[in-house]
């Protein structure tokens, strides 16, 4: 079976970033490759990340997670050599787990109006979406900081992306997608979802990141059978999700790739789907 993955982009972390290369030769030129802001990984391993990934013909995109950022200078001189050691051309801006903000950022808001925007000239700027919501966040919030963010962006002239938050549930993944819509937002939307993974991982990070696994996930990932060490199976939610996509006639939608046991264990499973 051949899933859709047309320009889909994938994610990775400072530690992992050496595996790309396993990868690298398979995917088409310049795709985007986010790179986690961990609050166990250093400056200088999200900079020689954007290194790599730029060295292998890919496209990096750095995360800043505002609550993570300890000052102004903090700020600038991350930024500053991510654009001149990586020359990156797309940056992607989330809040953030910290309960209380490490430095002046609470949100990517509070980012968005430094000038940082101003001072990296990127070309594209990515922000969250929450097809299944946030344990902390309520989706009124969420939709009023998402429109400011896009009036914001729009305004700037900057090109903009959405990248979602692992997503499990088809049902809410497309009512979500449509919601956006429905509000006139007709962006790119990159759905963020597993490639096949350990049951366990996916459990554990499902957990980290307060996603919910439903009845419909663990069904879809057949982990309502699966051994915890066994893979759970990826396909039949990619195949559902595309289906439903084209049916409803919903453009500009694409896949956002979370190789959540490292990107070399999903190499063929990618190669086999592209
Ligand atoms: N999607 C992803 O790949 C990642 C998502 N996150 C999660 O994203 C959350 C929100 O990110 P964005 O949508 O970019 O938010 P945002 O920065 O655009 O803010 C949206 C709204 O949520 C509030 N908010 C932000 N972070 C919060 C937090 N930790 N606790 C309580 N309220 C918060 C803000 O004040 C604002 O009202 C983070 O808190 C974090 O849990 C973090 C890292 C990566
Ligand atoms: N709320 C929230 N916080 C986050 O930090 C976060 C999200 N959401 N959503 C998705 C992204 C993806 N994130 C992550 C976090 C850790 C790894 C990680 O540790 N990966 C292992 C790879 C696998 C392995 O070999 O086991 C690594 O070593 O890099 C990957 C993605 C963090 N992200």
């Amino acid at each position: 079976m051949t899933l859709p993955l047309p320009k889909f982009s994938l994610e990775t972390t400072g530690k992992s970033v050496q595996e790309l290369s396993t990868v690298a030769d398979l995917l088409p030129p310049h795709t985007p490759v986010n790179i986690a802001f961990l609050g166990n990984e250093t400056h200088q391993q999200r900079i020689q990340a954007a290194v790599t990934i730029k060295a292998l013909g890919l496209e990096p995109t750095p995360i800043l997670s505002s609550r993570r950022i300890t000052s102004k200078a903090d700020l600038d001189y991350l930024v500053g050599e991510l654009k001149y050691r990586a020359d990156i051309k797309r940056l992607m801006f989330v809040g953030g787990d910290p309960v209380v903000p490490e430095g002046p950022y609470e949100n990517s808001l509070a980012l968005f109006e430094s000038n940082i925007l101003k001072t990296c000239d990127v070309e594209t700027i990515v922000i969250a979406g929450y097809p299944e919501g946030h344990p902390h966040i309520t989706s009124d919030q969420l939709m009023a900081a998402l429109k400011w963010k896009i009036a914001f962006l729009r305004k700037n002239h900057y090109k903009i992306e959405i990248t979602t938050q692992l997503a499990f549930c088809t049902t809410r993944i497309i009512k979500w997608v449509q919601d956006i819509r429905a509000v006139g937002i007709m962006e790119p939307i990159r759905i963020g979802v597993p490639c096949p993974t350990k049951v366990k991982t996916i459990r554990y990070f499902a957990n980290l990141f307060g996603v919910p696994i439903t009845a419909d996930a663990l069904a879809h990932y057949e982990m309502d059978i699966a051994d915890e060490q066994l893979d759970a199976k990826t396909d039949s939610l990619f195949l559902e999700l595309a289906q439903q996509i084209e049916r409803l006639g919903i453009k500009n939608i694409y896949f956002h790739l979370y190789t959540l046991d490292g990107v070399s264990k999903n190499t063929s499973w990618i190669q086999n789907h592209l």
